[in-house]
């Protein structure tokens, strides 16, 4: 009985995961603002490896800027779907979404200046 109930729910939790990649999958298709930032983050983790820097604070930063932009996406399409014509209500819910992405993109920018720009001062400095 208790062997069924967890095959059940490990089929569920793939289902989900799933339908989770799937979000995830159309916004990489859609938005040319998510696959910059798969771009940037993937060029940051590399750099970071490359400059023996703590991959850490830079993976979390990635994936903060891009769950944002999937709920950034979410609300996009919630909004044309409640919203079709303009209305400015629609137009806050899709700038602040928007500017949730900002704000998490500039604070990530910070993070890997200072966090690579420290490895690289101490790679430069080391030679
Ligand atoms: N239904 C609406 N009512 C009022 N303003 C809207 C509506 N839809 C979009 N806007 C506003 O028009 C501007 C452009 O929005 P639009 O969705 O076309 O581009 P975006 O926000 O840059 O998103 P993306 O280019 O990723 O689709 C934004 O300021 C947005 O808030």
């Amino acid at each position: 009985m208790r062997s069924d109930g967890s095959a059940l729910s490990l089929r569920r939790w793939w289902r989900s995961a799933a339908f989770a990649w799937a979000g995830v999958a159309h916004a990489y298709r859609t938005q040319a603002n998510f696959r910059i930032e798969v771009a940037c983050g993937v060029l940051a983790c590399a750099l970071a490896v490359a400059l023996h820097a703590p991959l850490a604070p830079i993976v979390l930063c990635c994936a903060l800027v891009l769950s944002l932009e999937l709920v950034n996406t979410a609300l996009e399409a919630l909004t044309d779907l409640a919203s079709p014509d303009l209305h400015p209500l629609a137009k806050i819910a899709k700038d602040a979404a928007a500017g949730a992405v900002l704000v998490a993109s500039l604070g990530a920018l910070v993070v890997g200046a200072v966090v690579l720009g420290t490895a690289l001062w101490r790679l430069v400095g080391g030679m």
